[in-house]
């Protein structure tokens, strides 16, 4: 498939986000394919032999030729790709319970053939920053090429997760709210999307309360253990929101469209046996032996043959994906717009001048 614009302007936003120097090389190619992409075959006058930057940009452009813009933006694209991966999968050290200091919100461990992947803002109930989640998109990126046969996501502290960071939509880019809210859809698409493609089991041991993004797309993970303190909350009405994480599909798919409606648009908060009861949570276990047990039955399940769980979740999953990244584009393409909303602006306000909680 073609890359797409939205999936060029994605791109440049992980280039920002390496955490490594690519080197000049690198970068020259990347400049290059990204004027070639947006302008075409380089109309630049050819700059003096002793400029030796531009020089060097110039010839890297040139050499390009011509090359059409829609290849240059897929070669854009895939370099990007190449570079985050290499980034994350050197992230994951073989070895026992390892953790990946290179994180900033999250702690990654591989052992025993499981990757567990932990929130890790505990202060802010880890609620999901716009750094968590390219971590998270890298997290799991690397967990999917990794020697691990199983994937766990948890949370660090007594939340699972509180959400999106209500404070990521004060950081305003030059291009004023709008672009926020153009920048925040992508990121949220490929957000959710890195969670439909995943391809090895993919387990959320939900370890305490659970709102917002962190609840919806767990309609996306292959099974969800929770802890008896556990809660689920989706409160899209109370912050001026919409659905997302595709669960304006997959919750009346699970628990059917009554309860479903309980909880996206009147922001019903599930305890975790009724979370269990409407299909949405695997099993539940007492908070004091809830680590003990579901460790021990990820280990049991961590020896699967890795084939076999991979082809299975495939052949489970496979026929709805292509409707899951439609759902996730639209719902996606709407909180766009309900992000610049009254309704939502002074919900976030109220929540960041602290006049008001869930
Ligand atoms: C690309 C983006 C797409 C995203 C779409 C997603 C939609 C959602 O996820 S909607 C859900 C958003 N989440 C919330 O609305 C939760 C807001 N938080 C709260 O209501 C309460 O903090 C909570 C009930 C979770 C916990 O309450 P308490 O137990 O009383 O703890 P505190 O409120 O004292 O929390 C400690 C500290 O953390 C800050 N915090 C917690 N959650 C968030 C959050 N989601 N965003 C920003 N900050 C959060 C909280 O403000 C406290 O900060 P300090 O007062 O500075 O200590």
């Amino acid at each position: 498939m073609r890359a797409s614009q939205e999936d060029f302007e994605s791109a440049m936003n992980q280039v920002k986000l390496l955490k490594k120097d690519p080197g000049n090389e690198v970068k020259l190619r990347l400049y290059a394919l990204y004027k070639q992409a947006t302008e075409g075959p380089c109309n630049m006058p050819k700059p003096g032999v002793f400029d030796f930057i531009n020089k060097a940009k110039w010839d890297a452009w040139n050499a390009l030729g011509s090359l059409p813009k829609e290849t240059a933006r897929q070669n854009y694209v895939d370099l990007v790709s190449s570079l985050t991966s290499s980034e994350s999968s050197s992230q994951v050290k073989p070895g026992a319970d390892r953790e990946q200091q290179e994180y900033e919100n999250l702690v990654v461990t591989s052992e025993d053939g499981i990757t567990k992947i932990m929130f890790n803002r505990p202060t802010r109930k880890n609620a999901i920053s716009t750094q968590m989640y390219q971590e998270i998109m890298l997290a799991l990126k690397a967990a999917s090429k990794d020697d691990s046969t199983i994937t766990v996501v948890t949370g660090n502290g007594d939340y699972y997760c509180s959400g999106n960071d209500l404070a990521n939509f004060t950081d305003i880019p030059p291009g004023g709210v709008e672009e926020k809210a153009k920048q925040s859809a992508i990121m949220l698409r490929d957000f959710v999307g890195t969670f439909i493609d995943f391809p090895k089991p993919l387990i959320a041991v939900v370890n305490g309360p659970a709102v917002g993004i962190s609840v919806t797309i767990l309609g996306l993970f292959d099974a969800v253990y929770a802890s008896d303190r556990a809660t689920f909350h989706t409160p899209f009405s109370h912050l001026g929101l919409s659905p997302e994480g595709c669960a304006s599909y997959t919750f009346p798919k699970i628990m059917g469209p009554a309860k479903a409606t309980e909880m996206l648009i009147f922001g019903k908060k599930l305890t975790a046996g009724e979370a269990c009861a409407q299909g949405l949570v695997t099993e539940v276990f007492p908070d004091s032996t809830f680590q003990k047990e579901v460790w021990t039955r990820l280990k049991a399940y961590s020896k699967l043959p890795p084939n076999s769980m991979r082809i299975s979740k495939q052949v489970i999953r496979n026929m709805e994906k292509e409707k899951l990244h439609a759902v996730n584009a639209e719902e996606s393409s709407v909180l766009q717009e309900r992000w610049l909303s009254d309704e939502c602006i002074n919900a976030t306000m109220n929540f960041l001048s602290k006049k008001a909680k869930l």
